[in-house]
């Protein structure tokens, strides 16, 4: 599914209207009745119950977000429902649509009442009691940075009643470009979205303020749409489910993919371990485990389904592992270097060699990030072959960069889509709304995953997954977008089982094959 920026949005928006024709009053009717049948949704169980006598408040601000609260004002009057509007700003700031829809929702004798200051905010806490249900349209994609103090009370309220909101476009308080709240945001139950989602929806915090996402194409032709140059995608179902591999009845292990992992270090043997079942929970035929000499039978024991093969190394693995190594790439289909390696030196030289000398498609990770820390240009060793894929996290990313988590934390899908450019790398950046940049331009966004997976080890089994899809034919950036938002899904399966904390990156392992299952068997009747 396609993502937009605000400024996408408007240049549709403005083909749609000025080039296409349709008038902006039409876009905006359909908007309102795209909220009006959510509001129908949430309030009537049952559709053939009435809204009649049912009440609404409505916090309609002075651009087209309010114009759309108002024109939903109207409808909602229509069906029967008490509406009380408070408009925030001053009427005759309200221009075109906006204005149009004032004028008629006033036409129609129903009580707006004008918000200057916090005077009206004991009348706005009896509206919320009174009602059943608040519809969000103080801004929409035109708005950036923080909510002015005078409204801040308002939403304060809002977010404390205990009624189900609707919030038009987006969120007010969220910026629809980033998702970033500077200060404070209305957290919508539902959030009715117009033409194409927004990356807002998604970034910062936009999963949380946005609630359920409903999408309205609000009567925009496909052909205008499709005129804008679109970049960024978010991962659903329908974009995974053709990526996962068949498996051919006669298939055999020896078909089904050989992955070389390579890790592990004396008290760090959790982390190969854990990259290693994930790889064989995600259906690798063979699995081969290059570790130290100290560990080698603990990760033997780990994950006896693989083979381990012993570096001349005792503690952790040097440039003395590369013989092993390299032998083990031949007839390899993908390796992951990084989980629990910890960081001598001179096995960044492995590093160089494993880009240099071999064209295996290769997952970065972990430690083996931040040894390349020290020498960031190694990363740019397989540009335009498409088959380096790193996983930082945001503290990684900040190493690599050379700046401040903060500065990764601000800018995500840039800094991810700016370093996949520039290293020709594929770049999942993790973290809430984990990111997936291609060197060729595009970003995927995940919209699955929760708190709980903030436990240690999940990052070790993300990186196994992705290695284990790419051995077993899935190209590299369809397996990094896979690793992802079934990694995100098993801990949505997990937290819907345990809560938000308490489960295990083990479990996240063992779940993966249910999640993919149910994913394959989507829409066999
Ligand atoms: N196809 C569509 O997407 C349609 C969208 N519609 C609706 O129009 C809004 C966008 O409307 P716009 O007038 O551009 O801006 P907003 O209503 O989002 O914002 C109002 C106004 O607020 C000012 N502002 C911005 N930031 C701040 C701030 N931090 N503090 C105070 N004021 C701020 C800014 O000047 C804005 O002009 C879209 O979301 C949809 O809801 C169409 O109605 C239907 C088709
Ligand atoms: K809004």
């Amino acid at each position: 599914m396609r993502i937009v920026s605000a400024g996408q949005m408007r240049s549709i928006d403005s083909n749609a209207i000025n080039y296409f024709g349709i008038p902006g009053s039409i876009l905006m009717e359909n908007a309102a009745l795209a909220v009006v049948r959510e509001i129908k949704i949430i309030l009537l169980k049952d559709e053939k119950k009435s809204l009649r006598g049912l009440r609404a408040v409505i916090l309609a601000g002075k651009g087209n977000n309010g114009g759309d609260g108002l024109a939903v004002a109207r409808h909602l009057c229509v069906l029967g429902m008490e509406v009380t509007v408070f408009l925030f700003g001053n009427p005759a700031e309200l221009q075109g649509d906006a204005k149009l829809n004032y004028e008629l929702f006033q036409k129609m004798g129903e009580k707006i009442i004008p918000v200057e200051d916090e005077k009206q905010l004991r009348l706005f806490k009896l509206a919320l009691m009174q009602s059943q249900v608040a519809v969000d349209a103080l801004y929409g994609i035109g708005f950036k940075g923080e909510i002015p103090e005078s409204l801040a009370g308002f939403i304060e309220d809002l977010n404390k009643a205990d009624l189900p909101v609707v919030c038009v476009d987006i969120p007010s308080g969220l910026e629809a470009d980033t998702g970033k709240v500077h200060t404070i945001a209305v957290q919508g139950d539902v959030t009715v979205t117009f033409g194409l989602p927004k990356l807002g929806h998604f970034l910062g915090e936009g999963l949380i303020y946005t609630g359920r996402l409903v999408i309205d194409q609000i009567s925009i032709p496909e052909k205008v749409i499709g005129e804008e140059k679109i970049f960024a995608y978010l991962l659903t179902d329908e974009v995974i489910r053709p990526l996962i591999p068949a498996r051919h009845i006669l298939g055999h292990k020896g078909t089904h993919g050989r992955a070389v992992l390579i890790g592990g270090s004396l008290g760090m043997s959790g982390a190969v371990i854990l990259a290693g079942k994930s790889a064989l929970r995600c259906g690798a035929g063979l699995l081969q485990i290059v570790t130290p000499e100290a560990i080698a039978e603990t990760v033997d024991l780990g994950v006896i389904e693989a083979t381990v093969w012993p570096a001349k190394d005792y503690e952790m693995l040097s440039v003395n592992a590369w013989s092993v190594i390299q032998e083990r790439l031949q007839g390899a289909d993908a390796c992951a270097v990084g989980p629990g390696l910890r960081q001598t030196e001179s096995f960044l030289n492995v590093i160089k060699n494993i880009l240099i000398e071999t064209d295996v498609p290769v997952v970065l990770d972990a430690d083996a990030l931040n040894l390349i820390s020290r020498e960031p240009d190694v990363l740019s060793l397989r540009k335009g072959r498409g088959n380096l894929i790193l996983t930082p996290h945001p503290g990684e990313m900040a190493r690599i960069c050379g700046c401040s988590i903060d500065e990764v934390q601000e800018n995500r899908l840039k800094i991810a889509l700016a370093k996949a450019l520039e290293w020709g790398a594929i770049v999942v950046l993790k973290g809430a709304g984990s990111v997936v940049a291609s060197p060729d331009g595009r970003v995927f966004l995940n919209p699955t995953g929760n708190a709980g997976l903030g436990t240690g080890g999940t990052g070790d089994v993300l990186t196994g997954s992705i290695m284990s899809w790419i051995a077993q034919g899935v190209p590299p950036l369809g397996a990094a977008c896979m690793g992802v938002y079934l990694h995100g899904k098993a801990g949505d399966v997990l937290k819907d089982q345990f809560g938000l904390s308490g489960f295990t990156a083990s479990e996240v392992a063992d779940c993966l094959p249910r999640v993919r299952k149910e994913i394959e068997q989507l829409g066999d009747f």
